[in-house]
């Protein structure tokens, strides 16, 4: 009987993220089911679709790993800005807060926004990394709930009456962005079959 083998990955999956929250996330929202271990790079980022975006850290994060690594992007999109700040949520968040972001809106009857994570595989530095996004649909509404997140406190996802900051960090799991990719994610690991050569 044949034995089905995977893909033989050098050493486990880095998950390469500047970001401790994103990293207690995925931890939690992981689990077990795709071995990772974590470095702290703040990679550069290109400008872009948002796929690109992620790719390229992907195969940035790979040439300094030289292995296998896992990287995200988080995108916030406005519906009535068509989509941005999108990927540039990051630098919009840091200069005008929640308010200005909020502000950014006032013009606009559509509050509409939805939250999107990209994660990106790459087996290593010569190969091409492979995407998964997840998206959260929800509308931007001034901040509730704990500041410790980045915009959880102004995103109310779609059939939720709190933000994301005033759901449960298991409630937000469930339902989150990210948790959307990562099941994706998980998907591929398991399809995949890749078993890892443990080098000491
Ligand atoms: O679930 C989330 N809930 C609230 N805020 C969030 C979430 N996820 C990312 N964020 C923030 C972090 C950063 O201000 C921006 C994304 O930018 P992004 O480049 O993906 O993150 P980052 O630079 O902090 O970490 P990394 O080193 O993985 O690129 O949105
Ligand atoms: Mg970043």
């Amino acid at each position: 009987m044949a034995t089905r083998i995977g893909l033989v990955l050098p050493q486990p999956v880095t998950f390469v993220t500047g970001n401790a929250k994103k990293l207690e996330e995925v931890r939690a929202i992981l689990g077990n089911s795709v071995p990772f271990r974590s470095l702290k790079l703040d990679l550069p980022e290109l400008q872009g679709e948002p796929e690109d975006i992620s790719k390229e850290k992907a195969r940035l994060a790979a040439t300094q790993v030289n292995g296998p690594v896992l990287v995200e992007d988080t995108c916030l999109c406005f519906n009535a800005l068509k989509g941005l700040p999108g990927p540039y949520i990051k630098w919009f968040l840091e200069k005008i807060g929640h308010e200005g972001l909020n502000n950014l809106l006032m013009a606009y009857e559509d509050k509409s926004a939805y939250a999107s994570c990209i994660f990106s595989f790459s087996p290593g530095p010569a190969s091409e990394p492979i995407t998964f996004v997840g998206k959260t649909p929800g509308k931007i509404v001034l901040p509730r709930g704990p500041n410790d997140f980045g915009w959880d406190p102004i995103f109310q996802p779609d059939g939720y009456d709190q933000t994301y900051a005033e759901m449960s960090k298991e409630e937000k799991n469930k339902i989150s962005h990210r948790y959307r990719a990562l099941a994706l994610v998980k998907f591929h690991f398991s399809e995949a079959n890749y078993t890892y050569q443990i080098q000491e």
